[in-house]
């Protein structure tokens, strides 16, 4: 990276650098104008932020909260609205702020889905994932964070859990008294407000209860236990919604050396090849026309375990072998898109809770109180609230897996025709607190699985890529699967359950219903199968070039200039949702960058 030059020379070879990149002349010498010398300028940065997502949002607040140092922060999708922010409104049809990606077709999960194929639904919105998401705060286990690296290797760089608790602690504004008592893993202060929802029904307490009649203690699931009920924090303020956007980005878009631009696409990092150091990128607001951003200092990539893969790829870096393929000329020969990891679950097993009457007109009263008030039901995602954290096998101390609780309502009639497939019991109609069904989710945590994300075969550069997510494809999966299917339907033998008389709802298997037993959810877990959509792993860290992209500063290995901060470079997943531990990794690595820099004063007063 070119630390040391001057912002004079940063600019000439700026131009340089632009009037080879851009096709046409419009920044060539001949026929430049002031206009194109101005846009030049402003094209300069000291930091570009690739993804406005869950990660970026906090890494433009963090980074620009030095005056000195431009920020660009460029996501391709758009403001988040006020749609989003209500919590009872389900987010499985936010399609218009989603990215729409499907797994490939394999032989062994996701078969009777549409198209034998899974779908991963990830946030394009400025705000990314953060705004369509459950919103529930969990961090996972000790035991997930210490695994990631060898043993004391690095000493306070490294990922232990010693060493990540107070970048969690960061970030963190706990709103609920109980929860916060046990300073050793909460605080106060940070910008992301967590706290439960005060709205519970009589469904909320009866399953909590059944959970407990089975032995599950009610804890806090971030204090390291292996088992608990779970009464959901999560990112709210005030019953909204707090996206990172909301929380982190909202209260410093006035800072006039943060620029964000919504609505681009990066389509590449401009790298220069002899040198190994990265210059700037290119982004798209129209298809087809490039524009250059460059980077004094660095480019950050928080464009998800998804969208980095391609943009990596399309620039360059990754498998060789893929690149060749494409006719991609090779900067970088590094493993891209392998370790491809997310958690999985099925449908199938879902909870009948007889006559639940609900009307239109509550509903939209319902809504009228949320808007006036932030109260009533609709602050609230009903069943949602709750789940159940098992550990299955001796060993760590640490669930294997959630199982977690969704309402939704299906019309009596429905019910009447005895057989509602997976998908209609699946298919959320009303908002979340409105619920006659309980499907109950049970996710695998730690799935051993893993897969890969390659560029579209026909059109690597406009087309979604190939997620081959081989979910379930290891045994081992299948068999924690169905050993906690096991665990939930124990339910149906506690007295809470028999005394409200809640049972397996008639669901139509085809083609498992003549199975029976574990035979049946092998066969139910194979057809109807679910990503958590929690990809993570394509750019993981670690010392070894060969299995790891990053290392543990988040550098890219062999090339001066870039690093990736979100959920790709985990290695493994953690006992619990990506979300947490992805704003984590955001404020660590804030804190790596800021030191870097701030270090070494040469660099960071000279470019000033
Ligand atoms: C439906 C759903 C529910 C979930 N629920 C929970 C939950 O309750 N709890 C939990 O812990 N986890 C949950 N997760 C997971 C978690 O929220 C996300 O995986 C995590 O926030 C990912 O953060 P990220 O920063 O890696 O990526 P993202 O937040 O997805 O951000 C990436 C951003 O980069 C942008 N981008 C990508 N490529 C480009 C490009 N080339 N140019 C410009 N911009 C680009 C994207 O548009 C996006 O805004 C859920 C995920 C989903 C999809």
């Amino acid at each position: 990276m070119v630390k040391l030059i001057s912002f004079l020379q940063v600019y000439t070879w700026t131009v340089l650098l632009v009037a080879t990149l851009v096709s046409g002349d419009l920044f060539s010498k001949a026929t430049r104008t002031k206009a194109d010398d101005r846009d030049l300028r402003n094209s300069v940065f000291d930091f570009i932020i690739v993804g406005g997502g869950t990660a970026g949002c906090i890494l433009a607040n963090r980074l620009s909260a030095v005056p000195s140092w431009k920020i660009l922060l460029i996501e391709a999708g758009d403001d988040e609205n006020i749609d989003y922010d209500i919590p009872g409104v389900p987010t499985k049809d936010y399609r218009p702020i989603l990215w729409n990606y499907r797994t490939e077709r394999t032989g062994f999960s996701c078969l009777s889905r549409p198209g034998g194929s899974c779908e991963v639904r990830t946030g394009k919105v400025l705000g990314g994932s953060s705004v369509t998401n459950d919103m529930k705060y969990t961090r996972g286990s000790k035991v997930d964070y210490d695994g990631w690296h060898s043993a004391g290797a690095l000493g306070s760089l490294d990922w232990k859990f010693a060493n990540v608790i107070d970048f969690f602690k960061a970030s963190e504004d706990n709103g609920d008294y109980d929860i916060l008592l046990n300073s050793m893993y909460h605080s106060r202060g940070g910008e992301m407000h967590v706290q439960k929802f005060k709205y519970a029904d009589k469904f909320i307490e009866m399953f909590t209860s059944a959970f407990t009649e089975m032995g599950l203690r009610s804890l806090d699931i971030n204090t390291n236990v292996a088992e608990a009920v779970v009464n959901h924090q999560f990112a709210i303020s005030n019953n909204t919604r707090l996206s990172t956007n909301s929380a982190f980005l909202k209260p410093v878009r006035h800072r006039k050396n943060l620029v964000v631009i919504t609505g681009a696409t990066v389509t590449k990092i401009v790298t220069d090849k002899q040198e190994k150091t990265v210059e700037g990128i290119l982004y798209e607001i129209e298809k087809g026309k490039e524009h250059p951003a460059y980077a004094k200092r660095e480019v950050i990539l928080t464009g998800g375990a998804i969208n980095n893969v391609k943009l990596l790829h399309m620039s360059g870096i990754g498998p060789k072998a893929d690149l060749i393929k494409h006719n991609i000329s090779v900067i970088l020969d590094l493993p891209v898109g392998l370790n491809y990891q997310d958690q999985v679950t099925t449908g199938g097993l879902s909870f009948s809770l007889g006559e639940v009457i609900v009307s239109e007109s509550t509903i939209i009263n319902d809504f009228k109180n949320w808007f006036q008030s932030r109260n009533g039901p609709l602050a609230s995602r009903g069943i949602n609230q709750v789940s159940a954290f098992i550990q299955l096998y001796e060993g760590v101390n640490a669930p294997d897996v959630e199982l977690a609780l969704e309402g939704n309502f299906v019309r009596t009639d429905k019910f009447m025709l005895n057989n509602i497939s997976v998908h209609i019991s699946e298919e959320i109609n009303f908002p979340l607190p409105y619920y006659n069904l309980v499907n109950i989710y049970p996710i695998l945590l730690r799935p051993k699985s893993k897969g890969k994300v390659m560029l579209h075969k026909k059109n690597p550069k406009y087309g979604r890529p190939v997620i081959q997510a081989n979910l379930l494809k290891e045994t081992e999966d299948l068999v924690t699967l169905v050993d906690s299917i096991d665990i939930a339907l124990q339910l149906l033998v506690t007295k809470e359950m028999k005394k409200a008389e809640i049972k397996l709802a008639p669901i139509d298997l085809f083609p498992c219903d003549r199975l029976r037993n574990r035979e049946q959810w092998n066969c139910i877990s194979r057809h109807y199968t679910k990503a958590m959509s929690n990809p993570i792993g394509t750019c993981q860290m670690g010392e070894n070039k060969t299995i790891s992209v990053v290392d543990y500063e988040l550098k890219v290995h062999g090339l001066e200039g870039l690093r990736i901060a979100d959920a790709s470079v985990m290695p493994t997943h953690v006992r619990g949702g990506i979300f947490a531990p992805t704003m984590m990794i955001a404020e660590k690595a804030s804190n790596i960058i800021l030191k870097d820099w701030k270090e070494n004063k040469g660099y960071y007063y000279n470019t000033r």
